[in-house]
């Protein structure tokens, strides 16, 4: 055992490794590290994953699976470094559970080309949060003036913190300010904050390299006595500042719900100038309570020959103090110093990060190959469904657009349904006129794609360019503050592609109109910017062209909105936001053949079996656990729900997170169709894997063979127009709403009928609720909110199927309408449902519209719960007064 750097803990200092690579996690170098050199933590940035990933051979196997997946390279680097960051997680959890949290974290950066803009740091941070997905990781944001409020509402969020980059002591000041503020935040949303910990990261060594750089030319005695002091002292008097503020009532206020205090983190600890030892930024910087975060070279230094006594840092500051007005005296300017740093550690980052795209690219590109969709099954024997489906042609015959499979009934509306089979050839023709569009949007500095559809208009467009990697703003709800954000965006750069099969959807034409006054009102010439896509003959064609729209792309009408992902539909808004289409339908062209085969290989016919005829067995549990594919579940949800959800019958499918309790459940009624390496549970299981068009082509053949085995129609939606009906009705008649049965803060409480009888607290209307679940059941939460305002209540999906221990959907209404809420009203019958709607603080028009987005969406959620009513479903209705604080007060029912 090492006594230096056992001194150095004991002195109270935490020894951090300022770096990591998947050699180190498979090596066993780190473990290494963590049992015989106390490091308790690790950092990493870009530069230190640039160097990393470098290292071709430990990432090959990875990246060729990301490549066979068609992700794009900022998503292949999402996946890297989550996937390390996450490994390295795990390995520190023992430390984190001994240290209560302190310790056993480790960091990812946020991409340093946000560091400029608050609204994308903020988002990526809780992306990057949910992308590792363990609670013992901290995410890395710069201390730019703009990383500050993006600081405060990541901890608001509940997500630990590593601020990064600091240099001066002002902005040390305002990111403790800023920690201070993000923890009251996250105290008054109900987090719990004895799980939150962060670190103000400063940087030591490289205020020395730019001071002693300035000292030399000034070249006198007096200025070369300064050299190699000017580092320490800042971060001495760091210290000092920390003292005074972790020393108020503000904090002694956060410090009584359980927070930790945001420790300095002394970062960039390395000896640049090789004539000072290599520990003189370790050994100047101990005091109880502080992080150092060191190269593997400066730790080992350490080990040799470290020497310090006591504490380096208290008692110090008036001397630290001389230093800097000495460096003043002589003209250097500390405040030019520091500011200098910012903007070259911003920099440095960037190029990192820009070193790290190319080889990515480069070894995506090396690595690229399109993979047939391939489907394992597990825990059943299907082999005489698919030998029946294989004698029986069912595969050829689909591809052959044969309308007699699924029975007589079925026969007219499957006649003019099955286009679908060979889009990969027929759609061909559609990629050089989106080139075009694309390459004149460009050209006019039109790179903001708006896409307004609902369900088959928007899921897939939203898997494409998610797993891509590219921006698409996906506008699939009519809640006010949804709609007013997407009018917010530039609209000097934006076009909107409004897609609608019907023409009559109310969602997109109500999208439609705002947009074109939106554009109009800016001054910019509406027409110009509105793309069309939609079916021949639809009312929608008529209005594009009357009204000069940019340009109308016309869909083949012989396919429904949910098989549409390589038509027009899907191909359109994609390969406008930038999305290699012509790939995807290489990945289709690659997999038809084999999906069409009367084969026991056709691996759709094995997807098929299994969610279909696994006996009792009517829900899938659905996840992209192990894949790269962004988003699936949601896409594959409406395919199965409206095709199977009819007649009383049907597969729920039951889109889930990583980790989610349902797949492991064992229930005797679930199957798992997961896009995964491994089956979770001992459930009847199919694994997919492929390229994206082939897994769009693999679950279409799937669903459509399903549909046969079910003995349905897997074409026709029969009960998505009885919600629809119902919004209208409302929204002509505007009836007084219905009175609340009670309200509990800022919740107001309404059931079907008899539901809330003697009942008379919020939680007892959700015992009411869940107390109706039978063994077979399964609930439904309806939430008619925003969901990236919102998007905390997410988190009591899987609270509550912990708690009922049955499947739980979660969907954001309107969309779910045109997706699910087909099988909660045509599937079996074994629903509960909790809708929760919101107030809407700002409310947007609708131009030439009698209601507004507000009553729009309030109709729908009230006509929704209604049919489910009437269809006897117990429905529990939680209307929020105030939509943040009623998410987190129905949140805090689950302890979440
Ligand atoms: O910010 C943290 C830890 O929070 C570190 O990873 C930090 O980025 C590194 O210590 C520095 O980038 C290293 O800088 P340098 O030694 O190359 O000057
Ligand atoms: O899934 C389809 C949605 O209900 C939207 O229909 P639409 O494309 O006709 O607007």
């Amino acid at each position: 055992m090492n006594d230096r750097l056992k001194a150095l803990a004991d002195a109270g200092v935490s020894i951090w490794l300022d770096d990591l690579s998947r050699e180190r996690l498979t090596s066993g170098s780190l473990a290494e590290l963590i049992q015989d050199k106390h490091v308790v933590g690790v950092t990493t940035n870009p530069t230190i994953f640039a160097k990393a990933i470098s290292d071709a051979d430990a990432y090959a196997e990875k990246i060729s699976r990301l490549a066979a997946e068609g992700v794009s390279t900022d998503e292949a680097i999402r996946v890297i470094t989550s996937d390390d960051v996450r490994d390295a997680a795990d390995l520190f959890k023992p430390v984190y559970d001994d240290t209560e949290g302190q310790d056993g974290r480790v960091s990812i950066e946020v991409e340093p080309s946000l560091a400029r803009d608050t609204e994308k740091t903020n988002r990526q941070a809780k992306e990057l949060w949910e992308a590792v997905g363990r609670e013992n990781v901290f995410v890395k944001i710069p201390a730019t003036k703009e990383g500050l409020p993006a600081i405060t509402a990541t901890l608001a969020a509940g997500i630990s913190v590593n601020v990064t980059l600091i240099f001066s002591l002002d902005r040390y000041k305002a990111v403790a300010d800023a920690f201070l503020s993000g923890m009251e935040q996250a105290i008054e949303n109900g987090h719990d904050v004895t799980k939150m910990a962060s670190v103000a990261s400063f940087f030591v060594s490289r205020v020395d390299t730019e001071v002693d750089k300035r000292l030399d030319a000034i070249g006198t005695d007096q200025a070369k006595a300064l050299k190699g002091k000017a580092a320490i002292a800042n971060a001495r008097l760091a210290f000092e500042a920390y003292e005074e503020i972790f020393d108020t009532d503000r904090w002694r206020e956060i410090e009584t719900a359980g927070a930790k205090p945001q420790r300095p983190l002394w970062a960039s600890t390395g000896t640049k100038d090789p004539s000072y030892s290599p520990t003189m930024y370790v050994d100047n910087l101990v005091t109880r309570g502080v992080v150092n975060t060191m190269p593997e070279a400066t730790i080992k230094a350490v080990e040799e020959h470290s020497q310090f006594s006591g504490d380096t840092v208290r008692g110090q500051y008036d001397a630290a103090r001389k230093v800097i007005a000495d460096l003043e005296r002589l003209g250097i300017s500390y405040d030019e110093v520091v500011q200098v740093l910012e903007d070259e550690g911003v920099a440095k980052f960037d190029a990192s990060w820009s070193e790290l795209q190319d080889t990515v690219t480069a070894a995506l590109k090396g690595a690229a190959q399109v993979t047939a969709p391939k489907v394992s099954t597990h825990n059943g024997d299907w082999s005489e469904v698919v030998d029946r489906l294989v004698s029986e042609k069912i595969a050829s015959r689909i591809a052959a657009k044969d309308a007699t499979i699924w029975g007589p009934e079925a026969e007219s509306e499957a006649s003019i349904r099955l286009g679908w089979v060979d889009l990969h050839e027929t759609s061909r023709p559609l990629l050089a006129e989106i080139e075009a569009l694309q390459a004149d949007f460009r050209s006019e500095g039109l790179d903001r794609v708006v896409l307004s559809g609902m369900g088959g208009s928007s899921l897939a467009p939203e898997v494409i360019t998610r797993t891509a990697g590219v921006e698409l703003v996906v506008l699939d709800s009519t809640d006010p503050s949804v709609v007013a954000r997407a009018l917010a965006g530039d609209l000097s750069k934006t076009v909107i592609v409004v897609s609608s099969k019907s023409g009559g959807t109310v969602e997109t034409d109500s999208h439609r109109r705002t947009f074109v006054k939106a554009f109009t009102d800016a001054g910019i010439d509406a027409a110009s910017r509105v793309v069309v896509v939609t079916d021949p003959g639809s009312p929608f064609e008529k209005l594009s062209a009357d009204e000069g729209y940019r340009k109308t792309f016309l869909a083949d009408p012989n396919i429904g909105g949910r098989y549409s992902a390589l038509t027009a539909f899907g191909l359109v808004p994609s390969g406008l936001a930038g999305a290699d289409i012509a790939e995807l339908l290489d990945q289709a062209a690659e997999a038809a053949p084999e999906l069409q085969a009367d084969s026991t290989d056709n691996p759709a016919l094995w997807l098929a079996a299994v969610l279909a005829a696994s006996a009792g067995r009517d829900k899938a549990i659905i996840t992209a656990e192990g894949s790269d594919i962004v988003g699936f579940p949601d896409w594959a949800e409406q395919l199965i729900a409206e095709s199977t959800g009819k007649n009383g019958t049907g597969v729920l499918p039951v889109a889930v997170e990583v980790g989610a309790p349902e797949l492991r459940s064992e229930a005797a009624d679930l199957t798992n169709a997961l896009l995964a390496e491994k089956a979770t549970s001992g459930v009847p299981t199919a694994l997919t894997s492929g390229s994206l068009g082939g897994q769009f082509l693999l679950w279409e053949v799937a669903t459509a063979v399903a549909g046969y085995l079910l003995g349905i129609n897997p074409f026709d939606q029969p009960d998505v127009e009885s919600a629809k009906k119902a919004a209208r009705g409302l929204l002509d008649a505007q009836p007084e709403p219905e009175a609340a049965a009670f309200t509990e803060g800022s919740v107001e409480v309404r059931g079907s009928e008899g539901l809330l009888d003697g009942v008379d607290s919020l939680q007892g209307a959700v015992d009411a609720l869940l107390g109706k679940l039978d063994e077979k059941g399964y609930l439904a939460v309806m939430a008619y909110l925003d969901s990236e305002r919102d998007a905390d209540l997410v988190s009591v999906r899987p609270a509550l199927a912990t708690r009922t221990g049955r499947p739980v959907t979660f969907g954001w209404g309107p969309r779910f309408l045109h997706s699910t809420g087909q099988y909660h009203k045509g599937g079996h019958p074994e629903g509960v449902f909790l809708q929760i709607t919101g107030a809407h603080p700002t409310d947007v028009e609708i131009p030439d519209r009698p209601f507004t987005f507000g009553t729009l969406i309030s109709a729908q959620a009230a006509g929704d719960a209604n049919v489910l009513a009437e269809r006897g479903r117990p429905v529990l209705r939680l209307h929020l007064t105030d939509p943040a604080s009623g998410v987190q007060q129905f949140r805090a029912l689950f302890g979440n």
